[in-house]
């Protein structure tokens, strides 16, 4: 079933009631986490673990940190483990282990391994709300696996619905995935009870990185260690590059399209260092809804779980007590092209993004292992998009042509030709 919006949040026509999707029944919500081990996973856990009548959590997944996943799925009981590294046999004698350090009996979850471990989990059956963490675009069968197993997703994971696009538009019922991405999460704050015809334009914000006010020379020379200083979020290797690089900003006007329905022309970007302002929705009347609070992701995050309900306590709010600035300056695009390299790559074709994203994935970790420089990073995605032609990399008949048509394996041979082509360069 093909919808044409994803989320209660998603504007009714005006005049038409506003869609309910809340599914209480005071039940707390039983949540899958992949990525357990992560930022987001790890704060996600916190989230939970403070509001037990609301949330518990019952799977987790993670990736090559066996002891952390193992120690987690100890403290919270888990039902179902899954690692995408260790084997059956190194998992569950980790959870062993971690149960004899705290000095609990060892849990027998049901345990998967593998490359297909995050989706099993993302559709095990005793969750009903998934909250995906996982990092870069291998968080897609996840994604999928969540809503195909009918479970509300609550998507930090802004790569699947990226390189997804219509393919996850498709999979998800109304109200079934909440963004968690901060701006995104501002962003359906500031639509709720609207219609789509008051809507002029989205304006995400985003804080210019480390490298902000710096040209393209300047960049050049800047360190991995450098990238990795984000001013005001403490978050994972690579979205803390991504946002260094500003194609973080670009990926999240591309998501911002694909949730809302908002077309490109009139989604903008505007740099706001401190990260108090996470979006703002501006209305046809001149009027500008904003969602502001202090840079904590444990409130997108237990929105995401909980919506439509707010968590009392998630976080803590703005200091009104105490003087404070917030600025708004316009983005340097010559710095900075990844916003508009982003939007044209997303008008081009529905795998173009595939493309945008896995060049930008290999280019990051070529970044970090010190063969290419920083401004490689977004040259080379903005080459390879250049070169890439759908109809000759998938074939002329090839699913992936036509965004109604898009399949997994559209996506998969595209960024493993783009994976190559990049690859190639350096
Ligand atoms: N951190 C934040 O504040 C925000 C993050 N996001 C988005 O959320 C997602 C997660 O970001 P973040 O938490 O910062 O990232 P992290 O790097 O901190 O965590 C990534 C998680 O994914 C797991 N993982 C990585 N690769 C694999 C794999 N191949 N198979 C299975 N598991 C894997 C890691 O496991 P392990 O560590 O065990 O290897 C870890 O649990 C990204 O899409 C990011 O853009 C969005 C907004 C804010
Ligand atoms: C917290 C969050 O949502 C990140 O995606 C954040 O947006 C990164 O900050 P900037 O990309 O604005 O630097
Ligand atoms: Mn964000």
């Amino acid at each position: 079933m093909t919808h044409g919006s994803l989320t209660d949040y998603t504007l009714p026509a005006a005049g038409a009631p506003s869609a309910s999707n809340a599914h209480d029944d005071g039940a707390p919500r039983a949540v899958a986490l992949i990525g357990s081990t992560g930022s987001i996973g790890t704060q996600g856990l916190d989230v939970i673990a403070q509001d037990p009548a609301r949330f518990r959590a019952v799977a987790l997944s993670g990736g090559a940190n066996t002891g952390l996943l193992a120690e987690q799925a100890v403290r919270v009981g888990a039902e179902a483990v899954g690692s995408a590294t260790a084997t059956e046999d190194e998992l569950r004698a980790a959870i062993a282990d971690a149960a004899a350090r705290l000095g609990v009996p060892a849990p027998r979850p049901a345990l998967f391994t593998g490359p297909t471990a995050a989706e099993r989990i993302a559709a095990w059956e005793g969750a009903d709300t998934v909250l995906n963490g996982i990092t870069g675009s291998i968080g897609l069968r996840p994604t999928l696996a969540a809503l195909h197993a009918g479970h509300r997703l609550a998507l930090a994971n802004k790569e699947s619905l990226i390189v997804g696009g219509a393919l996850v538009k498709a999979a998800a019922a109304p109200g079934q995935l909440v963004p968690v991405d901060s701006e995104h999460s501002a962003l359906a704050q500031a639509l709720r009870g609207g219609t789509a015809d008051e809507v002029r334009r989205l304006v995400l914000t985003a804080s210019g990185g480390p490298f902000r006010g710096l040209d393209r020379a300047a960049l050049a020379e800047v360190t991995p260690a450098q990238a990795l200083a984000h001013p005001t979020w403490d978050m994972g290797r690579v979205v803390t590059t991504n946002s260094a690089s500003l194609v973080n900003k670009a990926l999240e006007v591309i998501e911002a399209h694909l949730l809302f329905d908002v077309p490109l022309e009139r989604i903008d970007v505007v740099v706001h260092p401190q990260s108090v302002v996470h979006s703002m929705v501006e209305f046809t009347d001149g009027s500008t809804l904003a969602q502001a609070s202090p840079p904590d992701m444990r409130l997108p995050i237990a929105l995401g779980l909980a919506w439509p309900s707010r968590v009392p306590g998630a976080a803590a709010g703005c200091d009104w007590t105490r003087a404070a600035t917030w600025t708004f300056e316009p983005l340097d695009e010559d710095a900075f092209p990844a916003v508009r390299a982003a939007k044209e790559a997303a008008a081009a074709s529905p795998t173009h993004m595939a493309v945008f994203n896995a060049v930008n994935e290999e280019a990051v970790d070529a970044f970090h292992d010190g063969r290419i420089r920083f401004d490689a990073i977004v040259d080379t995605v903005r080459a390879v998009v250049g070169e890439y032609e759908p109809a000759r990399v998938l074939g002329a008949a090839g699913h992936g042509h036509v965004a109604q048509d898009l399949t997994v394996e559209a996506v998969l041979a595209a960024e493993d030709w783009a994976r190559t082509a990049a690859r190639a360069r350096w």
